[in-house]
């Protein structure tokens, strides 16, 4: 391996422009070596300044551009199975955004391929298990002090949902991230769904069902509701409480300012995940970084993004339906017997 891993990053995108960013200017240990996007121009502009990179339109012949010896994934969802194949097809190690792939038949194909090869190559951007707050309840859930949790409590607001977001995606992009905390935080699976839908806010883009209500259960009969709102207006918000039998925690008030001025205070609210979370992206991809040059795959597993897709369906159906959907997941391999729950 070079001094510094080469990184290919797939999409240029708000996530992979922000990702080409840190590479280059904050995590130690790698450089850009390869960008693609189909929209040359964004290409074009999130490599400005980068030396000794390879700029394409086609994600696939990145894999195979001077010097990458790694893979970030940071296209849409639907693009991901076939980066994903082809990445495992070279050997290349790889860190996918989620969702790793939003449904659960290519979701499953890319887990069958990861254990045909016998051994891990990704990496699920599942950047909450990085964040500070996050890092802290799971600790202390852990710890057992507060005794068995009862239920989490999560809130998931953004600003505005992106153009083209569907109804669909509040579940299976928005709230994936609190399906893979829940799974982490409590360490149980989320075996049913039920999904209910208010009147759409006057604020949402005429035809999305926004906001929704999300209730999971559990195989260890806890559970856990999100309120999922993508068009909330105000701030970026993403809280998490837990109910236990002797406590309950908090975590995502803390990720603000308070500006006193002309006799008043104010709180500052984040307006998106790149300032909530920018800790926690950081510490992902140094983290990535690390452990591939290390030739370790740690972090959430192929599994945890097979095991999202799958709950996310559910949750999908059960918003078409209105019904109470079970989660069916295939069998899980041994090759994740154990692996980062
Ligand atoms: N971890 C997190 O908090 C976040 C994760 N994401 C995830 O990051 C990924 C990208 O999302 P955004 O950057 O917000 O989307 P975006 O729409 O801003 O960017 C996607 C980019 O991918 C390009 N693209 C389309 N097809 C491609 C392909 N086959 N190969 C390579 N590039 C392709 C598009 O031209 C576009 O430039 C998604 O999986 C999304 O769910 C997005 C926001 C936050
Ligand atoms: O992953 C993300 C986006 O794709 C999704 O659209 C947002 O709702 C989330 O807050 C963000 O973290």
């Amino acid at each position: 391996m070079a001094d510094l891993l080469g990184v290919a990053v797939l999409g240029a995108g708000h996530m992979g422009a922000d990702h080409i960013r840190r590479l280059d200017r904050v995590v130690s240990g790698a450089r850009v070596a390869a960008v693609a996007d189909p929209d040359a121009d964004r290409a074009a502009e999130a490599a400005a300044g980068l030396d000794g990179v390879t700029v394409l339109k086609d994600p696939v012949a990145a894999l195979d551009a001077p010097g990458v010896e790694a893979v970030l994934i940071a296209s849409p969802g639907p693009d991901h199975e076939e980066a994903l194949l082809a990445a495992f097809r070279r050997g290349l190690p790889v860190l996918c955004e989620k969702p790793m792939v939003p449904d659960s038949t290519g979701a499953l194909r890319v887990l069958e391929a990861e254990a045909r090869l016998g051994r891990r190559l990704a990496q699920i951007g599942f950047m909450r298990r990085y964040d500070t707050e996050y890092r802290r309840l799971k600790a202390l859930l852990d710890g057992g002090g507060l005794g068995r949790p009862l239920m989490l409590h999560c809130t998931h607001r953004n600003v505005s949902s992106p153009a083209r977001f569907t109804s669909a995606m509040l579940v299976d992009s928005s709230v994936s991230h609190e399906i893979d905390a829940a799974r982490w935080l409590l360490g149980q699976e989320l075996t049913a769904v039920t999904v209910l839908r208010p009147t759409p806010s006057g604020g949402a883009p005429e035809g999305l069902l926004d906001p929704q209500f999300v209730l999971f259960e559990t195989d260890g009969g806890a559970l856990v509701d999100v309120e999922v709102f993508v068009n909330c207006g105000f701030g970026y918000q993403v809280r998490c409480e837990a109910v236990c039998e002797r406590g309950s925690a908090r975590i995502g008030d803390e990720h603000t300012m308070v500006v006193t001025t002309a006799g008043s205070a104010r709180e500052e609210v984040a307006q998106d995940y790149l300032v909530r979370f920018a800790d926690a992206y950081d510490r992902e991809v140094q983290t990535w970084v690390d452990a591939t040059r290390r030739g370790e795959v740690t972090g959430p597993s192929v599994w945890d993004g097979y095991a999202a897709s799958v709950v996310a369906e559910a949750g999908v159906r059960a918003l078409e339906t209105g019904a109470r959907t079970t989660v069916e997941p295939a069998p899980r391999p041994d090759l994740y017997a154990g692996v980062s729950r």
